[in-house]
């Protein structure tokens, strides 16, 4: 399996990526340098995060060419409105101190707030004069996505939504497939809860002599998802990217597929109603 994936505007980029929610601060800077130096070529931030700053200054520490990472930011509920959303994608772009963020993602639809048509206006236009190179969403269902494209007729290139064992968003995965929208997992390890102490991927992360965690990222790339764990320790980070090099049978696929059910969220945040600002 290639390590890298086309999404459907022609941008390449790495088909795992590195969460870095809660690396903050200077430590948050060691962190992703550290994940830079192991490898990962993809983070996942958000203005919400607090460290697009963080994320700018890892990759200005590293010896990596700019055009050789992908840069993830997202857009938070409060700024939907046109006006706010055209100043907090500046915004983002001024924290991380680079000319510009590669992929930029409205990060929750908020759909009682009935803004986020405009908030995608607003990513259409800054895409426009090149701050944001493609431009997606996160957390949003099939009825929002017919919006965006009904209203704007543009369709995000990538959705990045909760997919895990426990739950593995299979209806919602189908559907940005049908549309050519690349699925982003966020939370791909289950926020390392009791899942990765699962006798059923154990048994088959055994027999694979890798992780319960390395189990189910490759779950997750023969999927053709793209997961973005976050690992503090470069330990973890470097277990997480060894992926590539064994397979999973079309059995075993099943099995792990099975394992989902209705309460498996991580936390309780159902896009339909939740809200964050
Ligand atoms: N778009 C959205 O709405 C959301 C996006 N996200 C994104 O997804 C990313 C990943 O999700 P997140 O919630 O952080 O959870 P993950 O599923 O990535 O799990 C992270 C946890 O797992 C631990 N861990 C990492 N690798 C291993 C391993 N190999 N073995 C055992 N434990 C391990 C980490 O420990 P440690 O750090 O101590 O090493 C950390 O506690 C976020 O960082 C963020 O970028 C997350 C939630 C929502
Ligand atoms: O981490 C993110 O990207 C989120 O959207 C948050 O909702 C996070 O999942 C969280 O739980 C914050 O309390």
């Amino acid at each position: 399996m290639e390590n890298l994936i086309k999404l459907s505007d022609g941008r390449i980029i790495p088909r795992v990526g590195f969460g870095t929610y809660l690396l903050n601060g200077y430590q948050g800077v060691n962190a992703i340098s550290s994940a830079l130096n192991n490898g990962y070529r993809f983070l996942d931030s958000a203005f919400n995060y607090d460290n697009e700053g963080a994320v700018g200054e890892a990759i200005r520490r590293s010896n990596i060419s700019r055009d050789e990472i992908t840069v993830l930011s997202k857009l938070p509920g409060r700024f939907h409105a046109y006006d706010q959303a055209i100043k907090a994608i500046q915004e983002s772009v001024l924290r991380t101190g680079l000319d510009y963020i590669d992929l930029y993602l409205i990060h929750w639809p908020n759909p009682n707030q009935k803004l986020y048509v405009e908030a995608w206006q607003a990513l259409i236009d800054s895409q426009k004069f090149g701050l944001i190179k493609s431009i997606g969403v996160s957390n949003f269902l099939p009825e929002h996505l017919e919006k965006l494209e009904q209203e704007t007729g543009v369709l995000p290139v990538a959705n990045e939504i909760e997919v895990q064992p426990y739950f593995n968003n299979a209806d919602l995965r189908a559907y940005n497939a049908s549309k050519g929208i690349a699925t982003i997992d966020w939370s791909p390890i289950g926020h390392a809860n009791q899942m990765l102490k699962d006798q059923t991927i154990a048994v088959i992360a055994a027999s694979h002599s890798k992780s319960v965690a390395q189990v189910i990222l490759r779950w997750e790339l023969q999927l053709n998802t793209i997961p973005v764990p976050k690992a503090t320790i470069q330990s973890r980070q470097l277990e997480n990217l060894a992926v590539f090099d064994f397979q999973l049978t079309e059995a075993e696929m099943q099995t792990i597929n099975s394992l989902t059910r209705p309460d498996g969220r991580t936390s309780n945040q159902d896009p339909a109603t939740h809200e964050e600002f």
